[in-house]
């Protein structure tokens, strides 16, 4: 497998009120090369964090990093032409059109402006190219910030919550841009905490907690199979009855019940044996939601205070923390 960006044991810990934490621990990332890779955890677990290490604008405390086989920060020149990122909200000239914010920059990294089309086109932003920047919509905004970051055809894009703020309108189109870029061949990483954004467009993911990696791999196996089923049969309370009496856990839900089980046949069975006909059987597909919450739950990482960490050798002046 080709790997975009690596990481082995990254650290980095902040004072915070006389006290050391740490906002990333011991770390271990794999992102593969090419599609797009969710970078999930909650609020607060360090997904930023991470993404301004790799990109050199903090210093970890200690472990290695890699952006396409090179060390990053030390050998990041070499390869930074290859990576663009939206990090914050980039600034743009609000009385300026699109095109000619896309103009200004494209001069001032040194791309050819004819990549400027291309990347509106990328983006959806072709016939709004001409409107005014401070007239554009919050969507609008962040897929201008986008097109800028495509301007040099960079190979990793790395967007750390794009989506923030956005109606679902405006979700949708950051989701189809970055998954038209995934199936081109471009590695997108993308942070979020929320995960059923990501579940839509993410062929990998990996899961952090308080800075840890829980989990990491492709969607559907990480969603594992399906272990609930959603039942429509007559007499639900009867139904629900004769289910509970064979040793399988089923609550009511709406006209509904919902059984957890593996075996789906085993229910129409039993139903059936007691003259109960069952009108409808879905099979309940877990979300990475529910896989997240039962992975922080089990690392008991939803409930454990934010422990202290021992002093750390650098907290660097200049380090960006
Ligand atoms: N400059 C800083 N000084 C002190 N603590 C910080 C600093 N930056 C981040 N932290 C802390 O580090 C932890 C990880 O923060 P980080 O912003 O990396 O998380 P995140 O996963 O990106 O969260 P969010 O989804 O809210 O953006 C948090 O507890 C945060 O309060």
């Amino acid at each position: 497998m080709d790997v975009a960006v690596t990481t082995i044991g990254l650290r980095k810990t902040y004072l915070r009120r006389g006290t050391r934490r740490a906002a990333v621990e011991r770390l271990d990332l794999t992102v593969p090369a090419g599609g797009v890779h969710g970078f999930l955890g909650p609020n607060g677990s360090g997904k930023t964090t991470t993404i301004r290490m790799l990109l050199g604008l903090l210093r970890p405390d200690s472990g290695q990093a890699w952006i396409f086989g090179h060390r990053v920060p030390v050998e990041l020149p070499a390869v930074i032409g290859r990576v663009g990122a939206i990090v914050e909200s980039p600034k743009f000239f609000p009385t300026f059109t699109a095109r000619q914010n896309l103009r200004l920059l494209s001069d001032a990294i040194g791309t050819p402006r004819t990549r400027i089309d291309e990347v509106l086109e990328a983006t959806h932003l072709r016939e709004r190219a001409d409107d005014r920047y401070a007239g554009y919509s919050l969507g609008m905004k962040q897929r201008l910030a986008i097109a800028a970051t495509l301007l040099k055809d960079p190979d990793l894009l790395i967007f750390d919550e794009p989506t923030n703020g956005l109606d679902p309108a405006g979700i949708r189109e950051i989701r189809d841009t970055m998954r038209a870029l995934g199936d081109r061949g471009k590695t997108v990483l993308v942070s979020s905490h929320i995960l059923a954004e990501v579940e839509q467009v993410a062929d990998t993911v990996s899961i952090i907690g308080r800075g840890t990696l829980l989990a990491e791999g492709r969607v559907a196996d990480l969603l594992g199979s399906s272990t609930q089923f959603r039942v429509g049969v007559p007499d639900l309370q009867r139904a629900a009855a004769v289910l509970q009496d064979a040793g399988l856990p089923t609550e009511q839900e709406g006209a509904f019940l919902r059984v957890t089980t593996e075996d789906g046949e085993q229910v129409t069975r039993l139903l059936a044996g007691h003259g109960l006909f069952v009108r409808q059987l879905t099979p309940m597909r877990p979300d990475l939601e529910s896989a997240f919450l039962r992975l922080t739950s089990e690392s008991g990482l939803d409930a454990a205070p934010e422990a202290p960490v021992a002093a750390s050798p650098d907290e660097l002046p200049g380090g960006g923390a």
